[in-house]
């Protein structure tokens, strides 16, 4: 399993580091940071002087709610050469400001699907978070009809044009765009079930957040497990395997398990008709990238939770941990659903149907409607 010990990184230009990038003027500190629970992006200024620091990354829905603090976090890690940011809306005020800052990464801004192709070129990650958000009242479900298409064409592109990329699925319903896009990549004659990946690390960056307030725990060193899907019930926390081991009664982990599970809900309230989380899947998303860049970088300790083609159960997509690799998907992690208590046993068998239906949902949306070859 994956190594937990803390790993000091660096924060700022600072002659200790070596590094003579100057990034940000502010007097150097270091920070004890566990690589597997937090993004790094700030702080990897040793590894933007490392050889290997030359990926490519696409985002598509740049310009969005989510895309614009995302693109922001990612022009801050130090493995990213370039930045090309994709959208219908305009996105070239997003890149000529964002390309003001001086770290390594160009920023490039496309704009229509004639420039798509253009934006996928020798692309290594693409993250897509396109698409429409919920409004108080709506289900990630009620999204279908308008993402589902978005993310179909979207993944045609990618298939067509960057078929060994990373694929990172945001929009939503989730439980249904990563069935889809694994159709049209299929259609298409270039599916690696390793390289799609469904985004849920916002759940578990919740859990874990909610966990350390809850026990009060050290956050840094909080990690919960979340598996199943990213909907409503499907949506598992398990907390049995929280680490460090910590006790919970019924009543916390009844009242933990639905906080976590409405937290989407709870955001979307909140801003009231004014979309959903933003700020925080952008954090998790940057996470996300910053994982599968180290897995391309030859890091052999990447873990995080993700919704992937899996037979840990019956159901044909699961989230769970999985382990990166440079060709994606190393491995999915079984252990962590053995030893459930009854209680997370039962939810596991209760999310079954609904995550099932929307499975086959998103499958059967592309049969109706196959790519183009
Ligand atoms: N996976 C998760 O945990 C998670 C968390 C939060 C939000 N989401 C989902 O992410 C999606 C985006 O949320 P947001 O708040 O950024 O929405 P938003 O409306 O602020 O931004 C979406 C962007 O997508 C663009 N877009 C629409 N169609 C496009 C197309 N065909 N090609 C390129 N760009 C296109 C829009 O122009 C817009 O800029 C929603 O579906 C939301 O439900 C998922
Ligand atoms: O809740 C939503 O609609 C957005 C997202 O899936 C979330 O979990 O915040």
């Amino acid at each position: 399993m994956a190594a937990t010990s803390a790993t000091t990184f660096f924060i700022g230009s600072t002659a200790s580091t070596g590094s003579k990038v100057g990034h940000m003027q502010s007097k150097a500190f270091s920070i004890k940071l566990n690589p597997k629970n937090h993004l790094r992006s700030f702080s990897g200024l040793k590894a933007a002087t490392s050889p290997h620091a030359s990926y490519k990354v696409a985002i598509l829905g740049a310009a969005g709610g989510i895309g614009q603090p995302l693109a922001l976090l990612i022009k801050m890690s130090p493995l990213v050469s370039a930045l090309n940011l994709y959208d219908i809306a305009n996105v070239k005020g997003v890149a000529a400001d964002l390309s003001h800052c001086n770290t390594p990464s160009q920023v490039a801004d496309f704009t229509g699907e004639s420039e798509l192709a253009n934006c996928l070129k020798d692309v290594d990650v693409v993250v897509i978070p396109a698409g429409v958000p919920r409004k108080p009242g709506m289900t990630r479900d009620d999204l279908f009809n308008i993402n589902a298409n978005i993310v179909k064409t979207l993944v045609e592109a990618v298939a067509d044009n960057c078929p060994d990329a990373f694929i990172h699925i945001i929009s939503n319903p989730v439980n249904s765009t990563v069935p889809i896009a694994a159709e049209v990549l299929k259609q298409k004659g270039v599916y690696d079930p390793k390289k799609l990946f469904g985004v849920t690390t916002l759940d578990v960056v919740r859990a874990n957040t909610f966990v350390a307030q809850k026990k009060n725990l050290k956050l840094i060193d909080v990690d919960v497990p979340v598996v199943g899907g990213h909907a409503g019930i499907t949506i598992l926390p398990l907390l049995s395997k929280t680490k460090p081991s910590v006790p919970f009664t019924d009543e916390e982990v009844e009242e933990l398990t639905v906080r976590i599970q409405n937290a989407g809900t709870e955001v979307v309230e909140a801003k009231a008709g004014a979309g959903s989380a933003t700020l925080s899947m952008a954090y998790a998303a940057a996470r996300f990238v910053e994982s599968s860049l180290r897995a391309l970088d030859g890091d052999s300790d990447v873990y995080e939770c993700s919704y992937v083609q899996s037979d840990l159960t019956e159901l044909p997509f699961f989230a769970s941990r999985i382990k990166l690799g440079r060709n994606g998907v190393e491995a999915v992690i079984s252990s962590e659903l053995q030893g459930l208590t009854e209680y997370e046993q039962k939810a596991l068998e209760a999310l079954k149907p609904e995550l099932k239906a929307s499975i086959e949902k998103g499958v059967a949306f592309v049969q109706k409607q196959p790519v183009t070859a």
